[in-house]
């Protein structure tokens, strides 16, 4: 098998590798790698390229991403984020266990908990830009994103990027970082182009790009601003809240083993957390909104469970309050489970010996991965998968979805803005379906199972037109229900 094969689907088809290891167990899946005696009972794992396998059972998904592995992320694919010195493309387990060591106090619940308010700001932000446009289709999909990253940048640095007062939410970071991540898996095969690009003079790199200007006004911010940190001893004393550069600028704990990281690492670092925060949890947020508006029993349910916890529609909605709501706590893990966050199986380096994954023997240097949209998918564990059901996570036993609900994967190199994330998701779905109301009868998009696979997915986008709702519920009060149901023909 040759290299040229993935190449092909991840350059010429622009990311269908997913869909071609699927179709790839379904056939081939039918040795036993080690004494390539075929099996035909099951068909676990494929040889996806020369030295790297694809692992379909679930078992192998946690032996792989197990805690405390040993494997190392690969480093052709992550190379292609050209972020090199973030705690997300280290491949050093040392290396990554320090930054994440750093960094891990701003994420945890306690430091999320006394940020709550800076959260809570961006999204009445969003409801208040987004029921700016009354009776005008709206591109839902980028103002999620809009708010996701003025939530982290505000969250992690103090800082504004303002995106959510973009006209229409066409602000210029979204659309190039969008833009850029169509190139994704082409700079996997030619590293080289994502510096060119880079360093081209912006005349000449806006004909290759129309989006190269956001890119580069971001990179400029946040140059400014790790040097602002840099050089300004006494700057983080009057930082707005405590912020990322608390813990990576002259850090106090730990203080043998951890050291200021370099420019380039704090520029990448800072890039990086944008870029990893800001599109996955949008994504989310994206595809929960389309399924709870399109579903008018989900709507109903959520709806009910937040005006019995909020009868007053101006009350605040604590994340303390929200996390206890059964019914919007199962919709956001189903909305996990469908959204699949981050869907390029997550390549590792067996070692530093052999390993046994799945029942498979496999020698040292070989690539391993396992998709979680394939754990996501799996019928054995998610009854009737494809479908989007917050109920299946109501039985009395759901032990076994939740060990197999990945999206944030597993081990030492699990998501580092997980807790973040699930307080995101429960602010903003709570604010939403309690607040607002979607209108998807232009949309002609009827599933949201379709995706681009450029590591993250890509969802299909999709247009509504929103409006506050009024004190009342929509379903006790007829003005309301004619504006989802439309006026009666007799009316
Ligand atoms: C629904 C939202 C999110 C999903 C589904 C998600 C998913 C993931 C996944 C699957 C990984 C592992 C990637 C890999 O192994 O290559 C990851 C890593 C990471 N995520 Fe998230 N993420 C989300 C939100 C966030 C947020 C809000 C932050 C905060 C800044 C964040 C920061 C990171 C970082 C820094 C890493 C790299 C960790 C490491 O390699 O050690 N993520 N995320």
């Amino acid at each position: 098998m040759s290299i040229l094969y993935k190449a092909y689907f991840d350059v010429i088809k622009q990311g269908g590798f997913l869909a071609e290891i699927k179709r790839l167990h379904t056939i081939y899946g039918t040795y036993n790698i080690t004494n390539y005696t075929p099996l035909f009972l099951d068909r676990p794992v494929v040889r996806i390229a020369p030295n790297e396998l694809h692992f379909s059972d679930p078992r192998a998904y946690h032996a792989i991403y197990a805690p405390g592995s040993s494997f190392t992320k690969e480093p052709v694919t992550y190379k292609c984020f050209n972020s090199e010195g973030s705690s997300f493309t280290f491949i050093d387990p040392h290396q990554s266990k320090i930054r994440r060591e750093m960094l891990n106090p701003l994420f945890s619940r306690r430091a999320i908990l006394k940020l709550e308010g800076v959260i809570q700001q961006k999204v009445d932000k969003l409801l208040d830009r987004i029921t700016s446009y009354p009776g005008k289709l709206i591109n839902i999909s980028l103002a999620f994103r809009c708010a996701t990253v003025d939530i982290i940048a505000a969250y992690c640095f103090a800082e504004c990027i303002e995106a959510l007062d973009a006209d229409e939410f066409n602000d210029p970071f979204i659309t190039g970082t969008l833009a850029f991540t169509k190139f994704i898996w082409i700079i996997k095969y030619f590293p080289f182009l994502a510096n060119l690009f880079l360093s081209m003079p912006g005349w000449l790199a806006k004909r290759f790009d129309p989006f190269y200007e956001g890119i580069r006004a971001l990179h400029i911010q946040v140059a400014k601003q790790v040097d602002h940190y840099l050089e300004n001893e006494d700057a983080l004393e009057t930082a707005e809240h405590e912020i990322v550069y608390h813990h990576l600028i002259n850090p106090q704990e730990y203080k043998d083993r951890h050291t200021t990281p370099s420019r380039r690492d704090l520029n990448a670092e800072a890039l990086s957390l944008l870029q990893a925060g800001s599109e996955t949890v949008g994504a989310a947020c994206t595809v929960g909104a389309f399924y709870a508006f399109k579903n008018e029993r989900v709507h109903k349910k959520l709806v009910a469970e937040l005006r019995d916890a909020w009868p007053d529609i101006n009350l605040p909605m604590p994340y303390t309050s929200l996390e206890k709501l059964p019914y919007l706590t199962a919709f956001i893990k189903e909305t996990l489970r469908t959204s699949n966050g981050v869907v390029t199986p997550l390549p590792r380096v067996v070692g530093p010996g052999d390993a046994d994954i799945g029942g498979y023997h496999v020698p040292v240097g070989t690539i391993v991965s396992s998709g979680a949209a394939l754990v996501h998918e799996n019928a054995q564990i998610f009854e009737n998968p494809y479908q989007f059901y917050p109920e299946r996570w109501l039985q009395a036993d759901t032990s076994l979805m939740d060990k197999n609900l990945v999206p944030f994967s597993r081990g030492p190199r699990m998501c580092l803005g997980f807790p973040l994330a699930w307080v995101e998701l429960y602010l903003l779905f709570g604010n939403i379906f309690r607040k607002l109301d979607f209108d998807l009868r232009d949309t002609a998009l009827q599933e949201m199972n379709e995706f681009k696979e450029l590591f993250v997915a890509i969802h299909e986008v999709f247009y509504a037109r929103v409006e506050k709702v009024a004190e009342q519920s929509k379903y006790s009060d007829p003005i309301n229900r004619f504006f989802r149901e439309g006026v009666p023909s007799s009316f």
